[in-house]
């Protein structure tokens, strides 16, 4: 496999560049540290390329491995524009690799002008990698290095399309996110921010300042991953009660740290601070909102070091007002930096830091360095543990499976979606059956798709076959696979490919197996991926678009009550399957729509008698 990849690699890299034809730098650039050797020539790559999993025609990442006694080329230095400010143990590093242009805070018409003549760029999360960089890269930039975390500011798409591979820092800056969660809990509690500016305007106002007590608080860590399991260990320390809401952390991870956790409602409900330390994806965006905040204690306080973006910042305000949330710190926005009007930032009861979470000297060198290595070591070809969006599959075997890949990526997207909230996943189990020579089944590409789409829609964290085993790992999930020989003929890769997810429990009761996992079947059928079980129900439902799953009893009528509701609402169902034990028994119906029902359409169909239950998924 790892030869067939090499072999389908390398489109010719871009023609070198002279160090007087780099556009000047910005009079905005903070530093300029150019440190160029060898100008003239600078095709110095292995070869790094990426394949969509679903497009084949986009070239797998690999190595150009050298010719028949060719010298290999990486002999030339790359060049690497590091647009943000870097640690400096991170650009010793790069420049023993590369000649360095640290342009820092370019506009984005500069960044564009500069991009065609660099192989890589290391930013943090300030610089915006739109599409337009990746067009004006004309096919150069080979690597987009994130010294941080969040990607948010990266056009993956942009950068997949044209070849270009993504790699972050997951790690180094955890533990400087959650002391600056801590020190914003500390400082908000004791009116630091709002004393020190009174004395600095001359004044002396004890009263005015009586801040409240942390001990015997209950901290509710919204987000149960890296940085808030580092905050919730420290809130213990200080005496509080820490209890967190993540739907997807596993409970003994919590239970080791003396955390419990709690359903969304629980918490908000319950918390005398919340802390955000959720990723900002569709599910979580705004979810602290006008909804939210009518549910929680009456002079809560909040503390947002992870996206501006999960809190809908105008309903805080409202609720800053009206004293439902006492008060408020906040290092990120959902525009950063916010307007210098900003009614949020500019409130009396809020704290605000510039998106300082990472920012400590510890963290910056930490991240330097995992971005340098990771930037270095996609220079030279090698696969790189963070790298974001990275398939590396050969074209011809992916285009073989590629509606297996896109059948794999739904199962898990729909299992996912099947998992009561709070029921943490741990073990994943994928079976595959299959008349192929297990040596004639490179099943890793299948294995990440699952894992993408289990993953995913559940995190800031964007999956592919490079870091889908890494970050399954990091989260504790198992994910163990299982053949089944089919005797039939091996033209065809796969038969079938089942889900089961163990010890978990589902908000669709039917979706369990007799063995009590989650299990989903599918099957590709024309080219198009089906639905062929859930649970012990067999279906048939094409894997396109949004569908419910109801059970209920097997008598006439049940499909024309769905879909009365489903029309007055003008809800178009694309397709209708029924699957059942026995005639007029228990049957499951699976129904394709094209539009979201809302909230009142699907609550009618829940009041349908004879519906016993039901599931609303988006594949
Ligand atoms: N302010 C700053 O400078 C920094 C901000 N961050 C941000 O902090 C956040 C957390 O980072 P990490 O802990 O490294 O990520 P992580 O991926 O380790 O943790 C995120 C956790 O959120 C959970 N989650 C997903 N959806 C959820 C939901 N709907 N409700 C509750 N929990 C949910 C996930 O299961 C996961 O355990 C990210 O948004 C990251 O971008 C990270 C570092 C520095
Ligand atoms: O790592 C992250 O997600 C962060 O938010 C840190 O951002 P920064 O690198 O400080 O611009």
């Amino acid at each position: 496999m790892a030869a067939a990849v090499a072999k389908s690699l390398l489109r010719p890299s871009a023609t070198s560049a002279d160090i007087s034809s780099l556009p000047p730098l910005s009079s905005s650039s903070s530093a300029s540290c150019l440190s160029f050797r060898s100008c003239r020539s600078q095709t110095p790559f292995l070869g790094v390329h990426l394949a969509d999993p679903v497009n084949p025609k986009i070239p797998a990442l690999g190595i150009r491995s050298v010719g028949r006694g060719l010298r290999i080329e990486a002999a030339a230095r790359p060049t690497i524009l590091v647009a943000e400010k870097l640690g400096e143990a991170g650009l010793a590093l790069l420049r023993e690799f590369a000649n360095v242009d640290c342009s820092y805070n370019l506009p984005p018409e500069e960044l564009c002008a500069k991009i065609s003549l660099c192989d890589a760029l290391i930013v943090r999360s300030g610089t915006k990698v739109t599409r337009e960089v990746f067009e004006a890269s004309n096919g150069r930039l080979k690597v987009v290095g994130r010294a941080g975390v969040g990607i948010d500011n990266v056009d993956l798409q942009a950068a997949t399309e044209s070849g270009c591979l993504v790699v972050n820092a997951p790690t180094a800056n955890t533990v400087a996110a959650a002391e600056h969660g801590i020190a914003l809990l500390a400082a908000m509690a004791r009116n630091v921010a709002q004393a020190d500016a009174s004395m600095k305007a001359g004044k002396w106002q004890r009263n005015k300042y009586v801040g409240v007590s942390l001990v015997g608080k209950t901290l509710a860590v919204m987000g149960f991953g890296k940085v808030g399991s580092e905050v919730a260990r420290r809130a213990k320390g200080l005496g509080m009660h820490v209890i967190a809401h993540d739907p997807y952390a596993p409970a003994d991870r919590a239970r080791a740290v003396g955390v419990e956790l709690v359903s969304f409602d629980e918490a908000i409900f319950t918390a005398d601070i919340l802390s955000l330390h959720m990723p900002l994806t569709p599910t979580t965006a705004k979810s602290f909102n006008d909804e939210t905040f009518a549910k929680v204690k009456k002079g809560v306080r909040i503390i947002n070091v992870a996206r501006g973006g999960v809190i809908d910042e105008d309903a805080l305000v409202r609720a800053l007002d009206n004293g439902t949330v006492a008060q408020a710190a906040l290092d990120v926005f959902t525009v950063e930096p916010p307007p210098k009007d900003s009614k949020l930032m500019m409130h009396e009861n809020v704290i605000a830091t510039p998106h300082l979470g990472a920012s400590t000297v510890e963290a910056q060198e930490g991240v330097a360095v995992e971005i340098a290595e990771a930037v270095i070591g996609a220079l030279k070809g090698e696969l790189a543990a963070t790298a974001v969006n990275a398939p590396m599959v050969p074209s011809e075997i992916l285009s073989e499976l590629s509606p297996y890949v896109i059948l794999a990526e739904k199962l898990g997207r729909l299992a996912v979606q099947l998992v009561a909230g709070g029921s943490g996943i741990k073990g994943v189990k994928v079976v595959y059956t299959s008349a192929r020579d297990p040596d004639d089944l490179d099943t890793r590409v299948l294995r990440a798709m699952v894992t993408k789409g289990i993953i995913e829609p559940i995190s800031s964290v964007f999956i592919n076959i490079v870091n889908a085993d890494y970050t399954a790992k990091q989260r504790g999930l198992r994910i163990s696979e299982e053949r089944i020989f089919l005797d039939s003929s091996p033209e065809i890769p796969l038969d079938s490919i089942q889900i089961h997810l163990s010890h978990v429990e589902s908000k669709f009761a039917s979706a369990l197996s007799d063995a009590g996992d989650i299990t989903v079947e599918g099957r590709v059928k024309d080219g198009i991926p089906h639905l062929t079980l859930v649970g012990s129900f067999s279906v048939d439902a094409s894997l396109e678009g949004n569908v419910i799953l109801c059970r209920n009893v097997d008598q006439p009528g049940n499909i024309g009550r769905v879909g009365r509701i489903l029309g007055e609402q003008n809800v178009n169902i694309s397709f209708m399957s029924v699957g059942r034990t026995a005639p007029r028994k228990q049957a499951i119906m699976a129904i394709g729509v094209d539009e979201e029902p809302d909230k009142e359409t699907l609550k009618k169909i829940g009041e349908i008698p004879t519906i016993e239950e039901f599931v609303f998924l988006k594949l």
